[in-house]
This record gives C-alpha cells, structure tokens and sequence, in this order.
C-alpha cells in the first residue's frame, strides 16, 4: 500500500479537506428513528458509509459509540472499516489508543496490522504516556502504508491543562509532540525514505480549530510538522471557515477538516448528508487554500 501521508493527500486533492465523522450519539439515533442498539448503530455508520462513500477524503468513525454496544457494536465499527475499503475512502479509526510500549504493540495489531478487521487507514493516539511508548505504532504504521493522528493540542477546554505545560527546557508538552511527529515524518521523507517526494508524511497531529492562537502563542510549527493535520471541532463544537483559516496560516495545506454532528444533524436521508458533506468541504476548501 502506498503510504498513508500520499494517500491523504491524493484524497484531499480529489474531494477537499473534510473528513466526516461517524459519531452515532444516542440522541442522533432517535432522531433519525434508529434504536439505541447495535443494530440502530451499524444501520446509522452504513448508512453515512452509502452517503459519503467514495465522495469525501476519509471518515472518522468514533469506536466509543460502537464500543458502548458491546462486541456487536465493535462488529458494525468492522463493517465501517470495510465499506471504507470497497468505496476507496480512507479511514480513520478515532481510538484514541495509548499505554505502555508493549500493551502499545497490541494495540497496533489490532488497528494497524494487515488482514485486521479493525485496521482502517489511521487511527488516532494518545502521547501522554510520552511519545516514545508509541513506537509499536509508529513502526507498524509506517510499515504497512497506514498513519497516526497523535493528540497535540486538541479541541476540548480541559487540553491545555496538559498540552500547554511547559518542561524543565520551557518546551511545551504539544511542541514536544509536534518536534517527535516532525523527526518521524523526516525520516520517512527523506531521500530514499518509504515516502520520499511524497507532499505529506504519514504521523499527523490533532490540532482542534477551536484553539485560537495557541498554536503560535506555544511556539508550535505546525508546518514543520510536515504530517496532516487532523482538525475536529468544525461545526457543533463552533469552529467554521475563518477559525480554520486563522488557526492554521500557512499549514493551511496539511488540514483535514473533521466535522461529526455538523454533517450528521441532516441525516438519516442520503442525499441530504452528501449535500451536507459537500458543503463542508467546500467550505473548509476555500477556507484552507
Ligand atoms: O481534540 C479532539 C479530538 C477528537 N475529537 C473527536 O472528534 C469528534 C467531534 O465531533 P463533533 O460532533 O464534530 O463535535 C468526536 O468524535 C470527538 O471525540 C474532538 O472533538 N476533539
């Protein structure tokens, strides 16, 4: 498989910058007349799978929702993957996966590995048992064409709590995660790396669009990242257009917009979340350009 940075950006070229996420809350079930079940869930990710398929960048299926509903649930999150695969949209299984190097190794296996049912395209993960206990990813990842989204400075108030403390250097917490992305992505850039002339590398950051100038104010480059950056927070957490533009300056090109409840509030009718897709990704296009 070609590496996941090159894929990502073939995809973002062909459809723009959005990837929609599946997030089947209990409330949008009812009100797309779905039960809170396993079954109300994979109709509900099937159903944005035949929406969106083949017409966007990538989906981000959030596994709590399928998690909630036990090994059924889990089942249906398999059925997203695949139907990511027949449709060639790319995949990001949002995880949030971390814990110590060989607890680590287990979960790439599981999301990472070829011939898992659960491995998509990328998945997200979790630094804060240091960058370093994610290598199993990281190696994994980039061995089989796939890619991370490590959390760095992310969308939610609690974040900078942790990602903005500085260490004993005065180098926050996000910039230490953002300069690990960066060496890997310089690796696997490199002349004569897997990757190498690729536009993008395959480790990417989470970088909410809802945290203003933190990026600049904490002296993180995100360009230097080199590696896509993952941008929840568009739509029903209040980010649009011009907080993408101004987050982002001039790593405006590594941005994949992610949008859940914005997209998924037209549903359950196909044809109105497509538009509503297509209209996100416009937007977040002409914002990013
Ligand atoms: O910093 C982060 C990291 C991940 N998320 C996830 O993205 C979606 C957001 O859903 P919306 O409905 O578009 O608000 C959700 O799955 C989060 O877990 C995030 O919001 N912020």
């Amino acid at each position: 498989m070609r590496p996941f940075g090159a894929r990502l950006a073939a995809a973002m070229a062909e459809h723009g910058p959005l990837c929609v996420g599946i997030d089947p809350h209990a409330s949008l079930l009812d009100a797309w007349g779905l039960p809170d079940s396993a079954e109300g869930v994979r109709r509900f990710a099937l159903t944005v799978m035949e929406a969106v398929g083949g017409r966007v960048a990538a989906v981000k299926p959030q596994a709590a929702f399928f998690e909630r509903h036990g090994s059924a649930g889990v089942a249906a999150l398999e059925e997203v993957v695949a139907a990511g695969r027949e449709t060639g949209t790319l995949v990001v299984v949002d995880a949030k996966r971390g814990d110590i190097g060989s607890t680590m190794g287990a979960y790439a296996d599981a999301f990472l590995r070829d011939g898992s049912p659960l491995a998509g395209d990328a998945l997200t993960v979790s630094p804060y048992l240091g960058f370093g206990s994610l290598a199993p990813a990281v190696d994994l990842a980039l061995a089989t064409g796939r890619g991370l989204f490590v959390l760095a400075l992310t969308s939610n108030p609690e974040g900078p709590a942790v990602q903005h403390a500085r260490d004993a250097d005065g180098v926050a917490v996000a910039d230490r995660v953002a300069r690990s992305a960066a060496e890997a992505n310089a690796a696997e850039l490199a002349p004569g790396g897997p990757a190498a002339g690729a536009p993008l590398g395959s480790i990417g950051l989470v970088v909410g669009a809802t945290i203003g100038d933190a990026a600049a104010r904490l002296g993180v480059d995100l360009a230097a990242v080199r590696g896509p950056l993952l941008a929840p927070g568009v739509g029903a957490q209040g980010a649009g257009p011009a907080e993408l533009a101004a987050v982002f300056g001039d790593a405006r090109s590594a941005v994949l917009a992610s949008s859940s409840r914005g997209v998924l509030a037209a549903g359950p009718d196909a044809r109105a979340l497509r538009d509503a897709a297509r209209a996100a990704a416009d937007a977040a296009g002409a914002a990013l350009r």
